[in-house]
C-alpha cells in the first residue's frame, strides 16, 4: 500500500541530544533555521509529533509565515497542515496548544489508548479530532497507510521526538532525514537523544545536501538499504524510482520494452545497473545487463535485491535464459518491480510468479507503474 513521503526533521546538539533535562524546550535552531523549518512545514500535508513531545514542549506546530499560508491557500491546500500525534496510553492533555491552534488534528493510538484518548479529549468534540486505533499495538505502517489513503497525505513531516524518529528510522519507513546540527553541547547523560539503540537498516545513508543556515548546519540524508522480505521500505522506493529513470535511457524500439534495473546489496551498496539494449547489444534486457556486470561468486548476491521497472521476463526467443532464470541462477532472493508485463509481445508472461514459486520475495509497487510505462507508451494500445 502506498505511504506518504516521510521526512524526519530534528535539531541536535554537537553531542547528539534533542533537548536538555530542563523544563523549557531547548532552542537548538537559530532564527534562520526555525524559518527553514517553517518552510518545510508549509510544504507538507501533515506534521507528526509523538505524545512525549506534546507533553515536553507544548508545541503549536503552525506555519508561522503569513505569506506561506497564503500561498498554500492559493494552491487549493488548507491554510495549515494536518497535525498528527501518536500515543499508546491515550493520556493526552486537552489543554495542550496542539489542539487549539492550526488546522485539523488526528490521533493514532491502540485499542486500549483509543478509549482513554476519547475520554481525555471529550470536551473538545467541537474540534472534530479524529482518533484512530491501529489495533492492540501501534502499527506504523497502518498509520502511514491511513494518512495516505484516508487523509490524502502525500508529504508527512515528522518533528520528533526521539522515540518516534527512532522507530521510523529502524523500520525503514523514513524517506529522508533533515538533521540540523547546532553548535552547542548539552552534556547531560539523561537528556533525550535523537536516536536510541536498536537494529537499524545496515550500511551508510546517502548524503543529498549540506547547507549552512546561520550557525547551524543542515544535513539531508536518504536511506539506501533495501527492505527485507515482503516488506517494502523507503529505500525500495528510491531504488525503484532509479530503475524507472534508467528505462528512459534505452534506445527506442518498436519490438521490445524499455526497462531499467538496479542490483543493490543488503547494506545499500549499488552492485550494478542496466537498461534494455544498452551498449552494442540490440536485444539485451535490463536485468541481464546489470547481472552481467557482477561476479557470479559475489557473496552479496544472496542478500541483494533486484529492482526492475518491468517484472523480469519469463520466456524469450532471443536468448537461452529469461531474466527470471538469470536472477534465480545468481542466487538473488528479493525482487521489486513496478509493472506486470502486458501481453504485448509474450502471452501470459509471469516472471513474478516463476520467481515466487522458487521462493523469491517479489514485491510490486503499483505507485510506480505509470513511470515504468512512460517510455513504452508507443507500444501500449
Ligand atoms: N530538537 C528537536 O528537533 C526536537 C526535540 N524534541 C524533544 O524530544 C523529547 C521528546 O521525545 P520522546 O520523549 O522520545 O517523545 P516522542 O515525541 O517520540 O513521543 C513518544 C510517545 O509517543 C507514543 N508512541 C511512540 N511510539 C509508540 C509506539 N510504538 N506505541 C505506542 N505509543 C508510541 C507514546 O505515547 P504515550 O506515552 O502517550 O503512550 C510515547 O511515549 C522532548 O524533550 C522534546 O523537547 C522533540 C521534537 C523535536
Ligand atoms: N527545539 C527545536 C525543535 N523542536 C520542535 O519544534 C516544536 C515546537 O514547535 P512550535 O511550537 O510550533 O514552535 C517542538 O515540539 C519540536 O517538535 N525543532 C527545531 O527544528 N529546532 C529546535 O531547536
Amino acid at each position: 500500500m502506498p505511504h506518504p513521503y516521510v521526512l524526519l526533521s530534528a535539531a541536535v546538539s554537537l553531542d547528539g541530544f534533542l533537548d536538555d533535562t530542563g523544563p523549557e524546550r531547548l532552542l537548538l535552531s537559530g532564527a534562520a533555521d526555525f524559518d527553514r523549518v517553517d518552510e518545510v512545514r508549509a510544504s507538507s500535508d501533515a506534521i507528526l509529533v509523538g505524545a512525549g513531545t506534546i507533553r515536553a514542549d507544548n508545541p503549536r506546530l503552525l506555519v508561522n509565515s503569513a505569506e506561506r499560508r497564503t500561498a498554500r491557500v492559493a494552491e487549493g491546500r488548507p491554510e495549515y497542515p494536518l497535525k498528527v500525534t501518536v500515543s499508546g496510553s491515550g493520556d493526552l492533555d486537552p489543554a495542550a496548544q496542539f489542539w487549539h491552534t492550526g488546522g485539523e488534528k488526528a490521533v493514532y493510538t491502540t485499542d486500549k489508548g483509543a478509549g482513554r484518548a476519547a475520554e481525555a479529549l471529550r470536551g473538545l468534540d467541537h474540534l472534530g479530532i479524529d482518533i484512530v486505533s491501529t489495533g492492540p499495538e501501534l502499527d506504523w505502517r497502518a498509520v502511514l497507510e491511513h494518512l495516505h489513503d484516508v487523509r490524502g497525505v502525500r508529504r508527512l513531516m515528522v518533528e520528533g521526538g526521539g522515540r518516534v524518529h527512532t522507530q521510523l528510522m529502524r523500520e525503514g519507513l523514513a524517506d529522508e532525514l533533515h538533521l540540523a546540527v547546532a553548535p552547542l553541547f548539552v552534556g547531560q547523560p539523561d537528556a533525550p537523544r535523537l536516536f536510541g539503540p536498536g537494529a537499524y537498516p545496515p550500511g551508510r545513508m546517502r548524503l543529498v545536501e549540506t547547507r549552512a543556515v546561520g550557525d547551524v548546519v543542515l544535513i539531508r540524508y536518504v536511506p539506501t538499504a533495501p527492505g527485507t522480505g515482503e516488506l517494502a521500505g523507503a529505500a525500495d522506493r528510491q531504488w525503484l524510482a532509479l530503475a524507472c529513470e534508467l528505462a528512459a535511457l534505452c534506445p527506442p524500439s518498436q519490438t521490445a520494452f524499455s526497462v531499467g534495473a538496479v542490483v543493490v546489496a543488503a547494506d545499500g551498496t549499488e552492485l550494478a545497473r542496466g537498461h534494455s539494449r544498452e551498449g552494442d547489444d540490440p536485444v539485451v534486457h535490463a536485468e541481464e545487463a546489470a547481472l552481467a556486470k557482477i561476479d557470479p561468486a559475489d557473496p552479496r548476491l544472496a542478500s541483494a535485491t533486484v529492482y526492475s521497472s518491468l517484472e523480469p521476463c519469463a520466456r524469450r526467443a532471443s536468448r537461452p535464459a529469461p531474466c527470471a532464470r538469470l536472477i534465480l541462477d545468481a542466487g538473488v532472493r528479493r525482487v521489486v518491480t513496478a509493472w506486470r508485463e502486458p501481453d504485448t509481445f509474450v502471452a501470459e508472461a509471469d516472471g513474478s510468479g516463476l520467481l515466487a514459486a522458487a521462493g523469491v520475495h517479489v514485491l510490486e509497487l503499483p505507485e510506480f507503474e505509470e513511470r515504468a510505462k512512460a517510455p513504452n507508451r508507443h507500444l501500449l494500445g
